[in-house]
């Protein structure tokens, strides 16, 4: 069914095997057993990392990506993959940044999941919220883990004052202590107190742009952003909204009885003196909560890619997440189908009964009123962790066609 190729230059055949189990790249991290091979040409050449090749060369009719329109031009832009917790988010995001340098495009990718997995993936120390160059591709490549406590952290500093936390003393350093209780139908106390879910990612991918817009940053023209899972990212969507309403009405109310506290002012000394400081890091916030729904929002620079599993649950959720996306305005075109069990002439019965299943999961979202327009792209289930740049190459030559 598929044919694999280790890419050399020029091309030096070490081996040829039909249905082999087990194969040892001679540069010894990278364990490859593609078992839904049934005929797999291998060709090596002993050369650095940076050249090896790994190709599919053969590849189920159905399934194609659409990576030509993905890879072409060369304005920036921006992938979100998303979708329910362990159906292979990061390994489909990694594996897209590893063609996308392949490619050319200067790429960096970005997790802003709490829980991060892109060091697992790329076998590779990135922590720590700082650019990390990734050995192997073509063209430069670029993670970034960043730290979603620092973010909450940050939000913090910007709305508690010295003395203590919470709505009052944010009101009180605002200079608008008396007016705390009219803006109780905000809840801005417990958005200030218990930043919500999803504050941050959209911290985190603001942060992401903010740096993304300085000279340094320009080089990079694709932008891979592995999210987290589907109910962080739907909260993160509405997020930007509500922040901006909530934020947008209290500096609206600031600024219309600022001449009221200077009057306050004079009567009581300093007593109320608004802080300007927490005022602007909060307008700050705002601009960049802005600039998040906007970017989500662009056609014509940002798609979100959703990433599912071949069973109800996971379907199920993922026409929930694509709905949400819909309504949101966010564009989604495309549906990774991960995990899908290869083909094989000969089934045991616990393969028989797992492909039953999945092709019943495939069949839903035929019939799903907002999964069945999406772009369908299958994934098999390969027998072995994805994991290293080689495998991530292995891995988005078959997704990423
Ligand atoms: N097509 C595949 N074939 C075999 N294993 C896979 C495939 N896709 C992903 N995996 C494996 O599944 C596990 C989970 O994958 P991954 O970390 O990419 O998922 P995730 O959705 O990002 O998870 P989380 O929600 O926990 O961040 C990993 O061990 C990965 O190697």
């Amino acid at each position: 069914m598929y044919s694999i190729s280790y890419s050399t230059k020029p091309m030096e055949v070490v081996g040829y095997a039909h249905s082999f189990n087990s194969f040892r790249h001679p540069l010894s991290f990278f364990k490859f057993r593609p078992s839904f091979s049934s005929t797999t040409f291998i060709s090596l050449k002993k050369q650095p990392m940076k050249s090896l090749q790994v190709r599919a060369v053969a590849a189920p009719a159905e399934a194609t990506a659409g990576f030509d329109e993905m890879v072409s031009g060369t304005q920036r832009k921006y992938y979100m993959l998303g979708g329910k917790g362990g159906v292979g988010k990061t390994s489909c995001a990694a594996s897209l940044a590893v063609k996308f340098a392949n490619s050319g495009h200067p790429t960096l990718v970005v997790s802003t999941d709490p829980a991060h997995s892109l060091s697992d993936s790329f076998a590779q120390d990135l922590t720590g919220g700082t650019l990390v160059p990734v050995e192997g591709p073509y063209s430069p490549l670029f993670a970034l883990e960043l730290n979603p406590e620092k973010a909450k952290e940050e939000f913090r500093s910007a709305t508690q004052t010295s003395e203590g936390s919470g709505i009052k003393d944010f009101m009180d350093g605002m200079g608008l202590g008396v007016f705390a209780e009219q803006l109780g139908e905000l809840k801005l106390g417990e958005l200030l107190d218990t930043p919500p879910p999803g504050l941050d990612e959209a911290i985190a991918i603001s942060k992401v742009i903010q740096f993304l817009e300085s000279q340094e940053y320009n080089m990079f023209t694709r932008i891979v952003f592995d999210t987290a899972p589907t109910g962080h990212t739907l909260r993160l969507l509405s997020l930007p909204d509500f922040l901006d309403k909530s934020i947008g009405k209290i500096l609206k109310l600031r600024q219309k009885i600022a001449s009221a506290t200077s009057a306050i002012k004079s009567v009581f000394g300093q007593e109320g003196t608004p802080k300007p400081d927490a005022a602007e890091k909060l307008e700050r916030l705002r601009e960049r909560m802005i600039k998040v729904r906007e970017l989500f929002r662009d056609t014509t620079s940002t798609e979100f890619v959703i990433v599912t599993i071949p069973t109800v649950m996971a379907i199920s959720e993922s026409s929930r997440l694509c709905a949400s996306l819909k309504k949101e305005d966010v564009p989604v075109k495309r549906l990774i189908v991960n995990q899908i069990l290869p083909p094989s002439a000969s089934d045991c019965k616990f393969c028989a009964m797992k492909r039953k299943d999945q092709s019943r999961a495939l069949d839903m979202i035929q019939n799903d009123q907002e999964l069945s327009s999406l772009m369908l792209v299958q994934a098999p289930l390969v027998d072995v962790e994805i994991r290293g740049v080689p495998a991530l190459q292995f891995l988005g030559d078959i997704v990423w066609k």
